[in-house]
């Protein structure tokens, strides 16, 4: 007995102490699993999104939605928006829009913005930097919530070229200037053109290049990219991807910044040289993306022209060239 009377506080005091343990387990384990619930149950009720089950052998058939290295070809139907928007809204992005409306080109803003109002990356951040030389002549469009529009002025020319061409130039001196503390992605885009549809965060990318619409059904020798090797946007015949379209280019800012910084270099370089590539920005643009390939590459839904009938294989043209009359809109012919 004295033994036991001995051993007594030891055995209580190892009881204690397995109790204390379980009692901890157990509330730990039972706090941990309500807590659990708890974010079931806000999964549920708050944010549970329904969407189409996504297939790997039900999709479009009729055209190729993924590039040799990767990268994704934006079509319909390749996308589903409600999911890809609940994907990037979160994100609180501001996309900056740059369009140049310079001499004559001023009376396609009123459409341009109108129309990107109504479609173009519609519940996001947008901010249009609208380059001019009439800055009186830009008309006042209401802008929805977190939108917002900045004109800058910049000179007129007596060559189109030359106007085309420097928008290299003029968004690089002002994404280093400003856009690059204001915005998450840019667009860069003609603003003889409008929107038709849905142009939204499906399109959003690293580097993002557009496939132009005439060309799309050609082969690669007969792409018109700049032929002489003089150029520094020249392409051999048996080199190319997809001709691209000038009218858009977009992507990271940083990303679209090393891209017009480039593209501006090797252009002066040629007039150095005395030389003006084929399509001016368009052809360093095609030189560029043949070596710095697009993280993401949009159909020719996101770049049709009014005057060109409809293909089959496009199901919604979203932005369009207007038909415009050269001779008398741009400064020379
Ligand atoms: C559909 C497409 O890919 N279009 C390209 C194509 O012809 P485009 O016929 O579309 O060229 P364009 O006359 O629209 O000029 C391109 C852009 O430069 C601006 N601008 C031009 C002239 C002027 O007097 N005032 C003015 O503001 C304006 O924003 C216009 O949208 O080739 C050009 C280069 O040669 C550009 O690469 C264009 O993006
Ligand atoms: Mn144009």
């Amino acid at each position: 007995m004295r033994f036991s009377s001995n051993v007594k506080p030891y055995v209580l005091l190892l009881i204690a102490g397995i109790f204390s343990l379980l009692g901890y387990v157990y509330f730990s384990f039972f706090s941990e699993r309500l807590n659990r619930q708890i974010t079931i149950d806000e999964d549920q009720k708050g944010s549970r999104l329904l969407y189409k089950q996504p297939s790997i052998l039900d999709g479009r058939t009729d055209v190729v939605s993924v590039t040799p290295w990767l990268a994704p070809i934006v079509w319909e139907g390749t996308f589903d928006p409600v999911l890809i928007d609940n994907i990037y809204k979160p994100m609180n992005l501001t996309i900056a829009t740059t369009v140049f409306a310079v001499g004559k080109y001023v009376r396609f803003l009123q459409d341009f913005l109108e129309t990107a109002e109504k479609h173009f990356m519609v519940g996001f951040n947008v901010h249009y930097y609208v380059f001019t030389d009439r800055p009186h002549d830009v008309p006042s469009v209401n802008l929805a919530q977190g939108r917002h529009l900045s004109v800058i002025q910049v000179p007129g020319s007596n060559r189109w070229q030359e106007i085309s061409a420097r928008r290299m130039e003029i968004i690089q001196t002002t994404i280093e200037r400003q856009i690059r503390r204001e915005a998450d992605y840019i667009f860069c885009l003609d603003v003889d053109s409008k929107f038709h549809a849905r142009w939204g965060s499906e399109s959003l990318g690293r580097l993002v290049a557009v496939i132009h619409p005439g060309y799309y059904e050609e082969t690669r020798d007969s792409f018109p990219y700049e032929r002489r090797p003089a150029s520094t946007a020249y392409i051999r015949m048996d080199e190319g991807d997809y001709y691209y379209g000038g009218a858009m280019f977009g992507g990271f800012v940083e990303d679209v910044y090393t891209l017009t910084k480039v593209c501006r270099k090797r252009f002066e370089e040629d007039a150095g040289n005395s030389i003006e590539a084929a399509w001016q920005e368009e052809s360093h643009l095609n030189r560029y993306l043949l070596d710095n390939k697009p993280s993401k590459v949009l159909s020719p839904e996101y770049l049709w022209q009014d005057l060109k009938a409809k293909t089959k294989e496009v199901k919604v043209i979203r932005f369009s060239g207007v038909i415009k009359n050269y001779a008398e809109v741009r400064p020379n012919v």
